[in-house]
Parts: C-alpha cells; sequence; structure tokens
C-alpha cells in the first residue's frame, strides 16, 4: 500500500434494530488494529469515531417509520460520514471505514462517488443489500445500501450528500449471496448483476471467483471499493453479526480472496462492517475482522 490509510470508525446502529453494532469499531481497535497494520510497514492513521446521534434505547428496536427505521438517524450519519470519506479520497489516502451496521455504506459510496466516473463495487456478503422501504421483509436500511448508491429508493437517500445516482449496475460485482428477498432476485436478473452465490463459490473456488471479479472491474472502472460485511464469512467464523446465515465463505477463502486483492492492487478503498461485539463470543468476531484487514494491507504466510 503506497498510500496512508485512515481509519474512520462508523458507530451506526440506526440501520437495523440490534444495538451494539455501534460498539463494533472500538472493539475491533481493541484486538490492537492500528498496531498490527502498522507492522506491516503501512502508514495508518486512527480519525476516530464519526459522531452518531443519541441512541434511544427504548424506541430504537421498535419504531419502523413507514418501513424505514431511523431514517433521519440513517441520513444524518451517513452525511458526516460521506464528508468524511471525501475528504480523505481529496487527500489522496486511502479511506479505511469500519462499521457499524451496513447502511454505513450508503455514506461511504457517496464521499467515495465524486471522485470517481466509475466506481466499482465489490460487496462480500450473504445478502445483496438491495431492498428499498417496498421491497424490505424488515424495514432496516442496513438491506438496503446498495440500492439506493444505485438509484433506487427513498429520495433522501439517494440524493445523499450529493444528488443523483453514485454507482452503475454494470460496475457492481456481488460475491457469497446466499440470502435474498425476492425483490432483490429480481433487481439482480433485471439489471443484470454479475452475482457469485455460494453455490458459485463452491463449483468454481473461490479462487476463480475472484479472478473473474477483478477482470470483470478492472478495465471498466476507475476505483474498486470493497464492501465486507462479516456475515459473508460462515457464522462459525463471524457469530458476532446481527443476520447470520449458515453455509458462508470460510475463513482459509477469505483470506485466499483478500490475498489475491492486496496482489492485485486494485482496491481503492476498504470497508468492514456489522461487527456487533455484544452477540459475540469473546470478540472473536472483530479478531477475525481485524486478521481479515492485516491480510488485505498484505500480511503473508511467507
Ligand atoms: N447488511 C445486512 N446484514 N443486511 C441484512 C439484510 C437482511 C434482509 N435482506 C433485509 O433486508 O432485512
Ligand atoms: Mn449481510
Ligand atoms: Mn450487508
Amino acid at each position: 500500500m503506497d498510500k496512508k490509510v485512515k481509519l474512520i470508525g462508523a458507530p451506526s446502529c440506526f440501520g437495523q434494530p440490534r444495538l451494539g453494532v455501534d460498539l463494533g469499531p472500538d472493539a475491533i481497535r481493541y484486538t490492537n488494529l492500528v498496531g498490527r497494520i502498522k507492522s506491516l510497514n503501512v502508514d495508518i492513521k486512527d480519525l476516530g469515531n464519526i459522531e452518531a446521534e443519541k441512541i434511544n434505547v427504548e424506541i430504537h428496536s421498535k419504531e419502523k417509520n413507514d418501513n424505514l427505521r431511523n431514517l433521519e438517524e440513517v441520513i444524518k450519519f451517513n452525511e458526516k460520514l460521506a464528508k468524511q470519506v471525501d475528504e480523505v479520497v481529496e487527500n489522496g489516502d486511502f479511506p479505511f471505514i469500519i462499521g457499524g451496521d451496513h447502511s454505513i455504506a450508503l455514506g461511504t459510496l457517496s464521499g467515495l462517488s465524486k471522485h470517481y466516473e466509475n466506481l466499482g463495487v465489490i460487496w462480500y456478503d450473504a445478502h445483496g443489500d438491495l431492498n428499498d422501504s417496498k421491497t424490505s421483509p424488515s424495514g432496516n436500511i442496513h438491506g438496503m445500501p446498495l440500492a439506493q448508491a444505485l438509484g433506487i429508493g427513498h429520495e433522501k437517500l439517494v440524493n445523499l450528500y450529493e444528488d443523483g445516482v453514485k454507482i452503475k449496475p454494470e460496475n457492481v460485482v456481488l460475491i457469497g449471496v446466499r440470502d435474498l428477498d425476492e425483490g432483490e432476485i429480481e433487481y439482480i436478473k433485471e439489471n443484470n448483476i454479475l452475482c457469485f452465490t455460494m453455490d458459485d463459490v463452491a463449483r468454481l473456488g473461490i479462487g476463480r471467483v475472484m479472478e473473474e471479479t477483478v477482470s470483470y472491474l478492472k478495465d471498466k472502472t476507475d476505483g474498486i471499493h470493497l464492501s465486507l460485511d462479516v456475515d459473508g464469512l460462515d457464522p462459525q467464523f463471524t457469530p458476532g453479526t446481527g443476520t447470520p446465515v449458515v453455509n458462508g465463505i470460510t475463513l482459509r477463502e477469505t483470506n485466499q480472496a483478500l490475498t489475491y486483492l492486496h496482489d492485485q492492487d486494485v482496491i481503492s478503498s476498504f470497508e468492514i462492517v456489522e461487527v456487533n461485539p455484544l452477540l459475540d463470543e469473546k470478540n472473536k468476531t472483530a479478531e477475525v475482522a481485524t486478521y481479515i484487514a492485516e491480510v488485505f494491507f498484505g500480511k503473508k504466510y511467507l
């Protein structure tokens, strides 16, 4: 990594009903994330956490708000995150964001998008996060950020930070998908989104999936954002997360995937989301998140 890395903590829990995912950034820091990345000879600086609205514990999980839970809080939080990400890129640095629930991806992508004509996105996740308030079974905005970045959904979310569409469907690749809602399946088919389901990962192997992903995106994009939801991995490795799904990607496969992305040197921004220490086993999931980051930033067996 030639660029300077700027670490941004994004302690949002507003995109879903479970408390604790807002503590994810600190749970990850407590594994000595910064020290461990520094020892890989990467210049990393922690910019601290984005300031979040106060959480109202009594109503946090209850109010559904026209099937857009905590909409105002999600908007306010993501405006701030987008600004921070924008400034980091403007400065020529590499943004590394740790969440927080996956609704923060909307802030990240909104901050990134003005710097790229054709931003690629790799969505490493059990889910598509392609719902809007009409298709969502839950009203949880963490199940929607990719749709909104693509221009679908509530106009305040679609036009967050800057008006208009942030990314194009032909620049998106989903990896590890195994829990899609009906509306998401329709959207993927209609828009021809390149999607490696868990069956594809099993059939092709993660090596080939990553090669095909990079060759699909490399020439047509001017930057690639890696959005890694820890529930993309199997819950045996990342139990501390709000929406675990069985039959996931293994840690070994993830190691291989991120080693490949490191070696290809094609990723221009990175986020890890959905670590919830209150649902975890002795901070295991935060440890795995840090390990994944180490591999991404160049940790090698040999
Ligand atoms: N980022 C996540 N963990 N998203 C889970 C989304 C689950 C489900 N598809 C929903 O929209 O409610
Ligand atoms: Mn997910
Ligand atoms: Mn997700």
